[in-house]
């Protein structure tokens, strides 16, 4: 395909989303066995002491036109996996197949034209954005950084671009510091789009916004995927995020994936219990359903240390079904559901695959906290009014603009912009 092709408005092979059951489309990305070790060095010599195993061995695959979630508490690796997956990272073990081709150890160089065909939306609205250059600047980068002319000229099809992600193609000469949270999110979106990527990988794409903004930029991720036949990634501490738009989704804990399976299974019967923890922790927003819950699990403590991960299953010392074998032997990510696979000794809604293993270890009695019905129907109250507050309320586009604090316009000048992180991640990789 020529360059000017490329970045016409409509893509040669768009994939309508849900055209296809997800189980029948074809592979996009490919990981095996990826590890992630950040070394801890000492000493004059820098001697390597330890390893932050951030992201530890973990299988799974993307197919095209699919969004599949990843989700799990702060340093399960998430972050990590997303960088390692787009090659802004190197990863330290296993590897990455893109449309079959093993991308594994590509040079910065020969990742180059990869790059149009994967793009990451990242966290933070205000620091992703560099203060110092204007919309249009930040929206055509990647046709400088590409070398690509689109038909039409750059400034046209950004301003295309602008409009596509719902913003008005007058905002091309203004800058970052103008615009709301929900505004530059959407900059950021029209800037990932610019070369028509294949694959996108969101790395907590909204939680840096207002709740009522959040579902405004979830809802056009989803809008933009079906028009232009995207793949998300799209990583998430809560599960609340990916809930609707996740076709599948990975529950990752202490550098493992955990839990595998296709959303409406995960949603209907969770067979990890992190991922019931995780699930028992989203407010249900449908009264009806509300009833049926009675109790949520808390988890206590953090996730430990990646440097030194507990035994066995790493997952033992908080599971409050932790027996022996959990502590001694990891189990494997198996698909014990159609769609649906998990690593567990006991697992929730299936069958125990330990029967013998019955005694549990002493730390699993204390393991959560159940809270009651009682403050949960209170919270219930208190969640529907908020949700009612929400819906009353529209996006406050103008006046978000005219709320930018002094504050923000500092803190986003001293951060870096997107293409600068990934520039030096380039050159931290050639080095
Ligand atoms: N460059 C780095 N050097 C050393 N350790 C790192 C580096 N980047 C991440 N880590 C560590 O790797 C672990 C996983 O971090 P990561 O940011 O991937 O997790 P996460 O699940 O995305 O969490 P969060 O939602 O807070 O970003 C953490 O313990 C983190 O401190």
């Amino acid at each position: 395909m020529s360059e000017t092709n490329k970045t016409e408005s409509a893509p040669e092979a768009a994939i309508p989303h849900q055209a296809s059951a997800p189980g029948e489309r074809e592979v996009l990305l490919k990981v095996e066995g990826l590890q992630k070790h950040f070394p801890i060095k000492k000493g004059i010599l820098q001697r390597q002491v330890a390893a932050v195993k951030a992201v530890d061995g973990i299988d799974f695959e993307v197919r095209k036109g699919e969004t599949l979630g990843v989700v799990g508490e702060s340093g399960c690796g998430k972050s990590t996996m997303g960088r390692v997956i787009t090659r802004l990272q190197d990863p330290t073990g296993g590897s990455i197949h893109f449309e079959g081709q093993d991308i594994t150890k590509l040079s910065t160089g020969k990742m180059r034209p990869l790059r149009r065909d994967i793009q990451m939306i990242f966290q933070d609205p205000y620091g992703s954005l560099n203060p110092r250059h204007t919309i249009g600047s930040i929206v055509s980068a990647p046709f400088r950084l590409q070398g690509v002319e689109p038909e039409g000229g750059v400034k046209k099809e950004v301003q295309r671009l602008l409009e596509l992600v719902g913003l008005s193609p007058e905002h091309y000469n203004r800058y970052p510091h103008e615009f709301s949270g929900g505004q530059r999110q959407r900059i950021g979106i029209a800037r990932a789009l610019a070369l028509k990527p294949k694959l996108v990988v969101a790395d907590e794409p909204v939680s840096a916004l207002d709740v009522s903004i959040q579902a405004q930029v979830v809802n056009l991720m989803d809008d933009l995927q079906q028009e232009l036949g995207l793949t998300y990634v799209i990583i998430a501490h809560d599960l609340s995020v990916v809930r609707h738009v996740s076709d599948r989704v990975a529950v990752m804990y202490l550098g493992k994936i955990v839990e595998f399976a296709d959303s409406s299974k995960l949603y209907e019967s969770p067979m990890h219990p992190y991922t019931k923890a995780l699930m028992s922790a989203v407010p249900v927003p449908d009264p009806k359903r509300r009833g049926q819950k009675n109790e949520r699990i808390l988890l206590r403590g953090d996730v430990p240390s990646p440097i030194a991960p507990p035994s066995g299953c790493r997952f033992h010392t908080r599971c409050w079904k932790a027996t022996q074998i959990c502590k001694t032997t990891e189990p494997p990510l198996l698909e014990l559901r159609p769609g649906q696979r998990v690593a567990c000794h006991h697992p929730e809604n299936f069958a125990d695959q330990a029967p013998q293993d019955v005694v549990l270890l002493s730390a699993a009695k204390e393991a959560v906290d159940l809270v009651g019905s009682a403050v949960l129907a209170e919270e219930a109250k208190q969640a529907q009014a908020s949700a009612a507050a929400e819906t009353a309320s529209e996006e406050p586009a103008a006046a978000a603009e005219e709320t930018v604090t002094a504050e923000e316009t500092v803190s986003a000048e001293e951060t870096v912009s997107a293409e600068e992180t990934v520039a030096e991640n380039q050159e931290s990789t050639d080095k």
